[in-house]
């Protein structure tokens, strides 16, 4: 592949409209990026973040809007080897095994990263000469990674790539996006794991209904959002808490959004609620990312 001007975006995204039939998945989008940098797609089922993936990689015609991809149209792209993804259904051959597949991939690129080292880095030395069929979610996860890595694209799409790895592997492979983003490639993720887009992305960008709803950086999406959560354990509450805006119950642990901690903590102290578990935060990008889109943005 040619060298790339340093200024020519990764992805220049304007005006992306998507529809699948009467749905419109993807709503008049603009979206820059530039190379190198780690990027978090996220938002609600149903936001658009697979069909602006799908997209990027011309494996659908927008109904409106352009897409450039290192300069390129999505299929020059892909043909030239500038993208390597990694989709939620990406298909592998069942009968095949993981080693013929990677030779086969590998051998369509003038410059494939060695195979010994693309195992090790992918954690998939060890499944080398297992059928396809055999693996687990989390195991055919790391061949799909293998094989977006195997031409060394110098952007990364992934499309909630560790939805199937456990704790341990979801560590492996954040380090190794790091190492690939510390090299200089460009990762676009979309995951429903925030925390993990909060802990691995310079930037997040927030879909709703097919828009754009915030673009920054962790932080700065977070603050978006004032107030803070007061968790803590109890069956019942009084209603109409002062400051307080939602209310979430997960098994026995309740979170309250609220503007006014003080005068909440103090309306549960005055209704002789026990501030059992009591635990009091600044929004996580889960909450903001909540407020975010369930603001009237979503469908
Ligand atoms: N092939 C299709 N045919 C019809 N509708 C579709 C198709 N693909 C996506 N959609 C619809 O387009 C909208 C956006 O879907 P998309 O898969 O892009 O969202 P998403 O943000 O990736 O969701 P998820 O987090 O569930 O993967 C949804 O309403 C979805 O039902």
């Amino acid at each position: 592949m040619p060298a790339l001007a340093l200024d020519v975006p990764a992805l220049d995204i304007s005006g992306l409209t998507v529809r699948h039939g009467d749905v419109l998945a993807v709503d008049d989008l603009d979206l820059r990026i530039g190379q190198g940098e780690t990027v978090a797609l996220l938002g609600p089922n149903g936001a658009g973040k697979s069909s602006t993936v799908s997209a990027v990689l011309g494996l659908l015609r927008p109904s409106a809007g352009a897409v450039r991809v290192l300069g390129r149209t999505p299929s020059d792209a892909v043909r030239a080897g500038c993208v390597g993804a990694m989709l939620q259904h990406g298909g592998l051959p069942g009968e095949a095994r993981v080693g013929e597949v990677v030779h086969l991939v590998r051998s369509s690129y003038a410059d494939p990263w060695p195979t010994a080292d693309l195992a090790a880095t992918t954690g998939i030395d060890g499944l080398l000469g297992r059928p396809v069929d055999a693996l687990s979610g989390g195991q055919r996860q790391r061949v799909l990674l293998a094989l977006a890595l195997a031409g060394r694209p110098p952007l990364l799409l992934l499309d909630e790539p560790t939805s199937a790895m456990d704790v341990e592997g979801r560590r492996a492979f954040w380090t190794t996006m790091r190492g690939l983003a510390a090299r200089g490639t460009t990762v676009v993720f979309a995951t429903h794991h925030l925390e993990e887009a909060d802990a691995v992305a310079d930037r997040v960008v927030v879909l709703a209904g097919g828009r754009l709803v915030a673009d920054g950086s962790a932080a700065a999406v977070r603050s978006a959002v004032s107030g803070r959560t007061v968790r803590l354990t109890a069956d019942r509450l009084p209603g109409d808490l002062p400051g307080v805006t939602s209310v979430t119950r997960q098994g026995a642990t309740v979170a309250l959004a609220t503007g006014d901690v003080e005068a909440t903590l103090r309306a549960l102290l005055d209704a002789g609620v026990p501030l059992t578990d009591l635990d009091v935060r600044g929004a996580s990008l889960e909450d903001a990312v909540l407020s975010l889109t369930t603001s009237g943005a979503t469908r």
